[in-house]
């Protein structure tokens, strides 16, 4: 924790005026992410052909990575897991390597724009989003590294900071239960756990187990819903 900082959220709009002339909003932010993961991300095959992280195979495949590198779409990603973090007393925002990362840089970003905001709203400006302090990212590796600091985990991050996990994809929640189990093997407290989409297959259950509470930006249905409806 750094000493001495504290956060103020006065209004909840998000407004990127300083960055794009466009503001922009929850619900069409939402819309604009599913259809971002429909065109570039999401995989349909009448045949199970797609081969899971758990060994099982499935007829479709939410390639995220598609979209979370897309930059449009990095925008629309830390619009809203900042907008499910920025009223809580979060200090840091990641998750296991790769899927999570996209996420936890481009939340973090938006939580220093947001901070760069707050201090417009300072000198009277119209933006008073004020958050003094923005959210850390950090990356939880898969293998400690095998030189240097030797570090599991990567980043800003120390005993007792409070911490939010993500994950792209959570299907047997394997994934993001390794990174619940490293962060607080390295004594960091999880206040929630996000992820982008739940393939609702068992992974928020056994996620669950670990006694964190659990939010997905999007669910598989909704993912079929769009994809059946695809213009
Ligand atoms: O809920 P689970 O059954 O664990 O599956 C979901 C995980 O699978 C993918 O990662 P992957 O193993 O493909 O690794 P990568 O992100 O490093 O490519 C995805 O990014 C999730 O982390
Ligand atoms: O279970 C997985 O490994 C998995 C499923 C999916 O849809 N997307 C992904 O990246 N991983």
């Amino acid at each position: 924790m750094e000493d001495g900082l504290k956060r103020r959220s006065i209004q909840l709009t998000i407004n990127f005026e300083s960055v794009q002339n466009s503001p922009i909003n929850i619900d069409n932010a939402r819309k604009a992410l599913l259809q971002a993961l429909i065109e570039r991300s999401f995989k349909y095959d009448e045949r199970p052909v797609f081969k899971l992280t758990s060994g099982k195979t499935s007829n479709y495949y939410i390639n995220c990575k598609a979209t979370t590198l897309n930059p449009s779409s990095m925008l629309l990603i830390g619009s809203l897991f900042y907008e499910k973090i920025r009223h809580l007393d979060v200090d840091a925002i990641g998750g296991l390597t790769h899927g999570a990362d996209p996420i936890a840089f481009a939340t973090a970003m938006v939580s220093a724009m947001s901070e760069a905001r707050g201090q417009r709203s300072e000198v009277g400006d119209q933006w008073s989003d004020l958050r003094v302090k923005p959210v850390q990212a950090f990356v939880i590796r898969k293998e400690a590294k095998s030189h240097g600091l030797m570090k599991v985990i990567e980043g800003n991050v120390s005993e007792g900071d409070k911490v939010v996990i993500v994950d792209d994809v959570v299907t047997t929640g394997g994934s993001t239960i390794q990174a619940i189990d490293r962060a607080r093997e390295h004594k960091l407290e999880i206040v929630k756990v996000i992820a982008l989409v739940d393939r609702q297959e068992g992974g928020r259950e056994n996620i669950e187990k670990k006694m964190v509470i659990f939010e997905s930006l999007f669910t598989r249905d909704e993912l079929i819903d769009a994809y059946k409806n695809k213009p």
